[in-house]
């Protein structure tokens, strides 16, 4: 059938992540966990608009860490600690890889983890937090901004719950004192030659990740038909995905979406990316055991007779990518 130029061409509805919004939870929070699982069951992603973080907070934290990213490769290296994991300070351009990538992906990150008090037993998994002295503002405005994602991930979680009916506090005591890191990101701009991408396709480790600063173009998920669908959440907008530990909890239930940031176009080239996931964890010693109810005769136990610990689960993750 051939078409005339002013008949309407057929709508191709691009599939995109329809935003949730924050100020639902306190008005209607039923309605919010059935929109956000639902969300998160066909996606592996939210995205949560209204979350009321502290937007001057955000804004001095993510201007501290461009300011240290523009330090000179020597000055900053000091704050890499080769052989820790990456979990805290800097991991510099060219050693991340993506689980099997041939190239390192393209980016600088800092880390910044939980403070435990003096003798705390958690300190044996969770080392000190590193800050750089080039940098004044930046341990005040970068670890209120952990905080404050702490706490907001916590809420989100109430909402998990209540949506997959484990009981509105089921992970309040699992998570409030994970080991959770927010990670600083600067993606340098991209020669047209570049070896490799930005972000590798990769999953997330932890339980929940939750991600700032992703509008300046380039993440995307993978679909359950293996295509690559674009993420561009609306300015100042949270995107939230479920992480490895979580999916392994619920038996797939929520799925641990594949991710990626790619090369941006030409015309974007000359401009870094900054980004700021959360990557909240569980408590170290949290035994990750499948839910009984997410067992059932059409989705049986992938994990039976396989409970491992946060911790134990976290170190086995970090070997694979090259961080370890
Ligand atoms: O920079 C982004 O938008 C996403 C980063 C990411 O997926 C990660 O660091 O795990
Ligand atoms: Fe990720």
């Amino acid at each position: 059938m051939s078409s005339s130029p002013n008949e309407t061409a057929p709508a191709v509805t691009a599939r995109a992540i329809t935003p949730v919004s924050m100020k639902r939870y306190d008005a209607d929070f039923q309605g919010f966990s059935d929109a956000l699982g639902a969300s998160f069951a066909e996606y592996g992603f939210a995205v949560v608009a209204d979350h009321a973080l502290d937007a001057a907070r955000i804004a001095a934290a993510l201007a501290d860490a461009k300011t240290f990213f523009a330090l000179p490769e020597a000055v900053k290296r000091q704050y890499h600690h080769p052989g820790t994991g990456g979990a805290r300070g800097l991991t510099p351009f060219g050693v991340e890889a993506a689980k099997g990538a041939a190239s390192v992906d393209l980016k600088e990150f800092w880390h910044v983890g939980r403070e435990l008090p003096e003798g705390h037993p958690y300190r044996r998994f969770m080392r000190d937090n590193v800050w750089p002295v080039e940098t004044p503002g930046f341990k005040a405005n970068i670890y209120g901004m952990y905080e404050e994602l702490d706490a907001l991930g916590r809420k989100i979680l109430k909402a998990i719950a209540r949506y997959l009916d484990l009981g509105d506090a089921y992970f309040e005591d699992k998570v409030e004192m994970g080991n959770s890191v927010l990670r600083l990101l600067h993606y340098p701009p991209v020669p047209a030659d570049a070896p490799g991408v930005r972000a590798g396709a990769h999953e997330d480790i932890n339980v929940i990740t939750l991600l700032l600063g992703a509008e300046e173009a380039g993440l995307q998920l993978k679909e359950k038909d293996g295509s690559w669908l674009d993420i561009a959440p609306p300015p100042g907008a949270l995107v939230i995905n479920i992480g490895d530990m979580l999916q392994r909890l619920t038996n797939h239930v929520l799925p641990s979406t594949t991710h990626r940031v790619v090369n941006p176009a030409p015309e974007r080239r000359g401009f870094a990316r900054y980004s700021t996931p959360f990557f909240l964890h569980f408590n170290p010693d949290f035994l990750i055991e499948t839910l009984p109810s997410a067992i059932t005769p059409d989705n049986p136990d992938r994990y039976a007779g396989k409970a491992i610990t946060a911790e134990d689960y976290l170190a086995e993750r970090l070997r694979e990518i090259r961080l370890l």
